[in-house]
């Protein structure tokens, strides 16, 4: 898209926000039979809708929208936004959105399941501690996990965070308000959505039953490989009548999943910007000859990328067993050299278990996209492990979503946050991590996590988070580095 393309959607949003404006600033006109000073109220225009306030059908503001020439214009901003951000967005996250959106609905069930907007309606403008909301909830819910389905949502502008974990409701969330007390909901759940507008139901029902279907839709349209059934290879002389094809198949299936998941690897660098890892830590720092222990490294995809740019770095490379004979292969191809003269080490290792002795040496312990596929209680002991061999000065980094809460925290700007009046995380810009946070806790229990979630589970395994250094213009990507937390509390004695 060119410039003037871009400039022209940009023109075109100015120009329906002038529409709108013309259009609520007439319908506060003095009528010539009702001069200003016969009604002196009447005379201020309107303003648009408040995001952040709770809907109110009944006020001038809502009924303006109706106007034929401001819906057109509103639809008209819609239409440019949604382009612009189509054509500006870096395509990795507009992909990435694209295939994990369905953590939307998801996120929206729970919202109208669990009965939060009548629960926070009552709560007041101010909010209410997730805490809070979840022991009003009638079903057993980790308050943690559902603040971050509520922050998905305050991202995608349906809810505020109105401080770190505290939400109320907005003009969206509001929208699909039944009206009712939560006592009344809970005394008689099946009636919840009889006498209402239907908003709410519309809501359970597209998110309950579509959601399956959408899913089935999937499948019926596109049978993929493993659902097909296996395909026989000619009968090989030698072989019994059972031949074991199926089990080879099983396992042709199992590899080419290693394979694509290997490779996917590879392309969540995208989420790191050009630069990626290079800028994730000062490693120039690095003495010649530094170790750096790549743990739960897979193929090595993101060693090689330093190996090339630092020459003077050595690298051990962890993983399970299969997946380093992979990386060794991949190596022996794309950078010839490195295993077979010692320089890049793979070492088939569970990080659940007692590091091996060279990690005693180790300057940094690399760990991307490790954390976020466990729970809490699993990264303690993967960290702990590292902090048990840690020498004095070395340093942990891991590369992970750094989600940011939808509020703004103390002065504006503060803490990698977004300027005002955007969302203090960036809101839709930051979708991905939020989606990702989704899958993690769908597929592992695990979850991506904030800068504070981070600080305090870092410090029960004994490492102090310093630098959180995010990854320039993309979703929320960064490096958090780490120091073994005594050294550091020795160093300040
Ligand atoms: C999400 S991938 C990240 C790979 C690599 N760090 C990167 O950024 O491309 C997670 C890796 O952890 C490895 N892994 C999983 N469980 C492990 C364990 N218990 N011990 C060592 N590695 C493990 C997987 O094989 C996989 O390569």
């Amino acid at each position: 898209m060119t410039f003037a393309e871009l400039r022209a959607l940009h023109a075109l949003i100015g120009t329906a926000l002038d529409d709108i404006q013309r259009t609520y600033t007439a319908s506060a006109a003095p009528h010539p039979l009702h001069p200003p000073d016969a009604d002196p109220d009447g005379t201020s225009p309107p303003d648009f809708p408040s995001l952040s306030a709770p809907y109110d059908p009944s006020s001038p503001s809502e009924a303006l929208l109706h106007d034929p020439a401001v819906a057109r214009a509103c639809a008209r901003i819609v239409a440019a936004a949604g382009q612009l951000t189509a054509a500006v967005q870096n395509p990795f996250l507009t992909i990435c959105d694209a295939t994990m959106t369905y953590h939307l609905p998801a996120c929206m069930r729970v919202l109208e399941a669990s009965h939060v907007v009548e629960i926070l309606r009552e709560a007041g403008p101010d909010g209410l501690h997730v805490e809070r909301i979840a022991a009003r909830v009638p079903y057993p819910i980790d308050s943690r996990t559902l603040a971050h389905v509520l922050r998905l949502l305050a991202t995608h502008h349906v809810l505020a965070e109105r401080a770190p974990d505290v939400f109320a409701n907005n003009r969206l969330s509001s929208y699909i308000d039944t009206g009712k007390s939560v006592a009344e909901i809970l005394s008689n759940p099946d009636s919840k959505y009889a006498d209402t507008d239907g908003v709410a139901a519309f809501v359970g029902l597209n998110t309950d039953e579509l959601f399956k279907s959408s899913a089935y839709l999937a499948d019926a349209l596109l049978r993929l490989p493993e659902d097909r059934p296996p395909t026989r290879r000619p009968h090989q002389e030698g072989e019994g009548e059972e031949g074991g094809e199926e089990g080879e198949e099983r396992a042709l299936t199992f590899c080419s999943r290693l394979h694509r998941f290997g490779a996917a690897m590879r392309g969540s660098a995208r989420w790191e910007g050009e630069s990626g890892i290079l800028d994730g830590f000062d490693w120039a720092s690095l003495e010649p000859g530094a170790l750096v222990v790549d743990v739960g490294g897979g193929v090595g995809s993101h060693a090689m990328r330093l190996a090339r740019a630092f020459p003077a770095l050595r690298f051990v490379v962890q993983d399970r067993a299969r997946v380093c004979e992979m990386g060794r292969e991949v190596w022996k191809v794309q950078f010839p050299g490195a295993v077979e003269g010692g320089r890049v080490v793979f070492q088939g290792h569970d990080f659940f278990d007692e590091q091996p002795r060279v990690a005693r040496e180790a300057d940094v312990f690399l760990l991307r996209v490790i954390t976020h596929d466990w729970p809490d209680a699993d990264v303690r002991r993967i960290l702990g492990r590292l902090r048990e061999v840690a020498k004095p000065g070395a340093r942990l980094v891991v590369g992970e979503h750094v989600l940011g809460e939808a509020c703004h925290l103390g002065g504006r700007g503060a803490d990698g946050a977004w300027d005002w009046p955007l969302l203090a995380n960036g809101g839709r810009a930051s979708a991905c991590g939020h989606y990702m946070d989704m899958t993690m806790l769908s597929m592992f229990n695990a979850q991506e996590r904030t800068a504070r979630e981070m600080r305090a589970l870092w410090a029960s395994a004994g490492w102090c988070v310093g630098e959180v250094r995010r990854a320039a213009g993309n979703g929320g990507f960064g490096y958090i580095v780490a120091e073994p937390a005594v050294e550091l509390h020795q160093g300040r004695l």
